[in-house]
């Protein structure tokens, strides 16, 4: 339904995104995310016609958007990342114009906007003016727009970015309401949002394709790794000589706690097994006093960060 392949952006010498090839399918809810800079919003304006790619291609429908951006575009609805708002318009109005805009006839414009606003809870407010909405029913009008012309793929960049935690769960609502008809494609840098609403991740990193996978699987490949925290107090050569002798366990990270001597690490276990017992015995013997020592599985939000810290999959 919609290839991306081999997508580049150069501005200058410097590379917004590089070689990234994806593909959506339809009727899936889709999460691009990365962190600030990733190129998120690169990739959407390209593959919506708005910017130009230095080499690549984006297959709409069978259509390139380049090449034929007319008929493409036809197949997407899309919410940049500053939505395009109208302020001095009320609701009604503005839905009005992007109807014109897009070439909706005449004879459908008034029963589309009204599906259309019942569709993101609009209706209400269908006569007040933009600028006097709240940025949560701001950002509904954004995604109505999206969908004048019954697009089948709808494309929004950050849309809960700058709302309060209610209008993000309203939003994320309705987003997930919005995938049983249409193919969704939303960017965030925070994963937790990919995770509450998306089917599949398309990870990106400065620029570069990290993963791409359901969600379900991304979970899944990395459950074996569990996190172990513990702290000990003692020489921090002896510690680590002690932590050495476990070959399945390895530091990903040690900080040096307020209390003299005390370090405290976090091991990822790289074979599910539980080493707090053995780890207990073997400090003891050293007399080495552990002063905690906990499990915890891997979350998305982990996983997001590993892979985007380190560029690993
Ligand atoms: N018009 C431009 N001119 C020069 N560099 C640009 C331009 N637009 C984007 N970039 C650079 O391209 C890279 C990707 O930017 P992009 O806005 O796509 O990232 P993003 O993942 O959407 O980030 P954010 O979440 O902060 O919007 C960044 O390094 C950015 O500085």
């Amino acid at each position: 339904m919609i290839e991306v392949r081999n997508l580049t952006k150069k501005y200058g010498d410097h590379f917004a995104i590089q070689d990234i090839s994806f593909s959506l399918e339809k009727g899936k809810i889709y999460g691009l995310l990365g962190p600030n800079g990733a190129g998120k919003s690169t990739t959407m304006n390209i593959m919506t016609g708005y910017i130009a790619a230095t080499s690549g291609e984006v297959i709409i429908e069978g259509h390139d958007i380049f090449k034929e951006a007319e008929e493409a575009k036809k197949h997407i609805g899309y919410l940049p990342e500053i939505p395009p708002l109208y302020m001095d318009m009320t609701v009604w109005e503005y839905l009005f114009t992007v109807a014109d805009l897009k070439g909706v006839p005449k004879s459908e414009r008034k029963s589309m906007i009204g599906d259309v606003m019942e569709k993101v809870m609009l209706t209400n407010m269908k006569d007040r003016l933009i600028k006097n909405l709240s940025k949560g029913y701001k950002q509904r009008v954004g995604i109505a727009q999206t969908l004048i012309g019954n697009p089948d793929i709808i494309i929004l960049d950050e849309p809960t970015v700058g709302l309060d935690p209610k209008q993000i769960i309203e939003i994320r609502t309705l987003i997930k309401r919005l995938g049983e008809d249409h193919t969704v494609l939303i960017s965030s840098h925070i994963l937790s949002e990919i995770g509450a609403v998306c089917d599949h991740v398309v990870i990106i990193n400065k620029g570069h394709l990290v993963v791409s996978d359901s969600t379900e699987n991304l979970e899944k490949l990395f459950k074996g790794q569990d996190i172990l925290c513990l702290s000990a107090q003692g020489e921090l050569e002896k510690i680590q000589n002690i932590l050495r002798e476990f070959p399945a366990l390895s530091i990903a990270d040690m900080k040096e706690a307020e209390e003299a001597e005390t370090y405290r690490f976090q091991l990822k276990v790289q074979d599910q097994a539980d080493y707090r017992k053995q780890l207990f015995f073997r400090f003891a013997e050293a007399g080495i006093p552990l002063l905690e020592i906990s499990r915890a599985g891997m979350s998305l939000e982990d996983i997001f960060l590993e892979i985007t810290e380190e560029g690993r999959a």
